[in-house]
C-alpha cells in the first residue's frame, strides 16, 4: 500500500517529510509593547534567525528528510483551488482579523488581491501596516481608540512553530483551534493546504478534529507515542475538554488509536506545551524537565480508553515512568532530566527549549546548541545529537520539535 502524504505513527520513526516555515518579516514587524500579546519575549534579528533556520533545514535535508515550506504550500494550494477558493480564504482571513464587512474590509481585500498569490500569503503572514494603504479610516474606533496602533492586520510571528496549528496523527491530523488570538488565524493555512493542495487533497486523509471549535488544543501538546498510544498535555494551551473530544473521535474511528494518556503540566508561558517539558527520543528514552515532577517523580496522568458502553474510561495514576512502561510494553525506561537535573541549569535550559528535542530516527535527535549541559547528558545516555544554531530562533520560546511538523515518518 502506498504511504499516505500524512503518515505518523510515532515520535521517533525515521523522519521522511517535514513542514517548516522560514521566519520572515513577521518575526520583527512588531513593537516591544506588542510582545506579550504576540507571545514573544524579544525581537529576533531576522537575518540571523533566517541563517539559523536554514541551518536547521539543511541539517534535516542532510539526514534524508524532504523539507516542505508552509508559505509555499499555502500559495500552491490557493492557486490549485482557483479563484473561488482564494476568495473564500481571503474572506475568512479578513473576518478572523476583525474585518467582516465595510470600507476597510474592502480596501484590505483589494490591496491583498492586487498581489500574486505567494506575495499575498507572505503579506498576510507578515502583517499589514496602516501606512501601506492609501486609506484613512473615518470610524470612531480607529480615530479615537486605535489612532496610534500601526497595523490593520497583525503579523503572525509564531508561524515558524509549525508544530502547533496542526498535528499529524496516523493517516490524518488535527487542525487546531488555538488558545490565544495571536495564533488563531494560523491554522487556516493548514486547513487550506489539506483541502486544496494537490499533494494532500483527496488522498483519504482523516481530520480527527477541525478548527471549528471553541475548546482549545495545540500540536505541542500532541505526542504520538506509538501506533496505538498518544500522550496529550493538559496545559496552558490544551483543555481537558478538547482532549476528550479528540479522544472520542480517535478511539471510535478506524484511526488505530486505543489509548490516550492525558498528562497535566504547569500552566505557564515557559512550559506552555507538553513538548517543552517532555519528548520521546528513542524506543525507551524520553527527555523530561525535572520541574514538572513532584515528590518521587510523580505527576497527574489519566489514561483514556473506550469502554464497552462506548463511553470514555479514565484511569488516574501518578507514576509517569510506570504509566509509560505499561502503555508501551517496556521492561525499562530512561527518563533523561533536562540540565542534568540541576535546578538552575534545568530551569535555564528548559527556558531555551532544552527539553524540546526533535527525533529524526530512534536515538537520533536535533537540539539547540545553546543547551550544552542537556546535550552532553543526552550523549552520555547514548543518543546521537545533531546541534543546530539557536541564538535568535530561541527568542520565540520554541525549539526543534516546535519548529517542525512531521508529515511522514517510517513505521517502527
Ligand atoms: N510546541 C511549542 O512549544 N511551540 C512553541 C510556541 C512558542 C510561541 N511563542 C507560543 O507561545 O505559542
Amino acid at each position: 500500500m502506498m504511504t499516505k502524504p500524512i503518515h505518523v505513527t510515532s515520535e521517533i520513526g525515521k523522519l521522511k517529510v517535514v513542514m517548516l516555515k522560514r521566519p520572515d518579516v513577521e518575526v520583527e514587524n512588531f513593537t516591544p509593547d506588542m510582545m506579550p500579546r504576540l507571545l514573544f519575549d524579544d525581537i529576533p534579528y531576522l537575518p540571523e534567525a533566517q541563517k539559523e533556520h536554514d541551518n536547521f533545514a539543511d541539517t534535516l535535508r542532510d539526514n534524508g528528510v524532504e523539507v516542505l515550506y508552509l508559505e509555499k504550500l499555502s500559495a500552491e494550494a490557493l492557486d490549485a483551488g482557483g479563484s473561488a477558493v482564494k476568495d473564500h480564504f481571503l474572506e475568512t482571513m479578513l473576518v478572523e482579523s476583525g474585518y467582516a464587512a465595510g470600507v476597510l474590509h474592502d480596501a484590505l481585500k483589494d490591496y491583498l488581491n492586487s498581489m500574486d498569490t505567494f506575495a499575498m500569503v507572505n503579506k498576510i503572514m507578515g502583517g499589514v501596516r496602516k501606512n501601506e494603504l492609501d486609506f484613512v479610516p473615518r470610524d470612531l474606533v480607529s480615530a479615537a481608540e486605535e489612532e496610534d496602533y500601526p497595523f490593520f492586520m497583525d503579523p503572525m510571528p509564531n508561524l515558524y512553530f509549525t508544530r502547533d496549528p496542526a498535528a499529524s496523527i496516523g493517516d490524518g491530523l488535527s487542525i487546531n483551534h488555538m488558545t490565544f488570538p495571536a495564533r488563531q488565524r494560523e491554522s487556516l493555512f493548514m486547513e487550506t493546504i489539506i483541502k486544496y493542495h494537490p499533494r494532500f487533497a483527496n488522498q483519504g486523509l482523516s481530520v480527527w478534529r477541525d478548527r471549528n471549535h471553541t475548546t482549545r488544543i495545540e500540536g505541542g501538546d500532541e505526542l504520538v507515542l506509538s501506533d496505538t498510544v498518544l500522550a496529550i498535555g493538559v496545559s496552558q494551551r490544551t483543555s481537558a475538554n478538547a482532549i476528550e473530544d479528540i479522544a472520542r473521535n480517535l478511539l471510535k474511528s478506524d484511526s488505530g488509536y486505543e489509548k490516550i494518556i492525558a498528562i497535566r503540566i504547569p500552566h505557564n508561558h515557559a512550559m506552555m506545551h507538553l513538548d517543552t517539558v517532555f519528548t520521546m527520543i528513542n524506543r525507551d528514552q524520553f527527555t523530561v524537565h525535572p520541574g514538572i515532577l513532584g515528590e518521587g517523580g510523580h505527576i497527574d496522568t489519566w489514561t483514556i480508553t473506550l469502554g464497552g458502553d462506548g463511553e470514555l474510561n479514565l484511569d488516574h495514576r501518578t507514576d509517569l515512568k510506570q504509566v509509560l512502561k505499561d502503555a508501551l510494553h517496556l521492561d525499562d525506561l530512561d527518563l533523561i532530566p533536562t540540565g542534568a537535573g540541576d535546578p538552575v541549569i534545568a530551569a535555564r535550559e528548559q527556558w531555551n527549549d532544552g527539553s524540546n528535542t526533535l527525533a529524526i530516527a530512534p536515538g537520533t535527535v536535533v537540539t539547540y546548541n545553546r543547551n550544552y549541559v542537556s546535550n552532553k547528558v543526552l550523549r552520555e545516555h547514548g543518543l546521537k545529537v545533531l546541534e543546530v544554531l539557536s541564538s535568535e530562533l530561541s527568542r520565540g520560546r520554541g525549539g526543534p520539535r516546535c519548529m517542525s511538523m512531521p508529515l511522514v515518518r517510517e513505521d517502527l
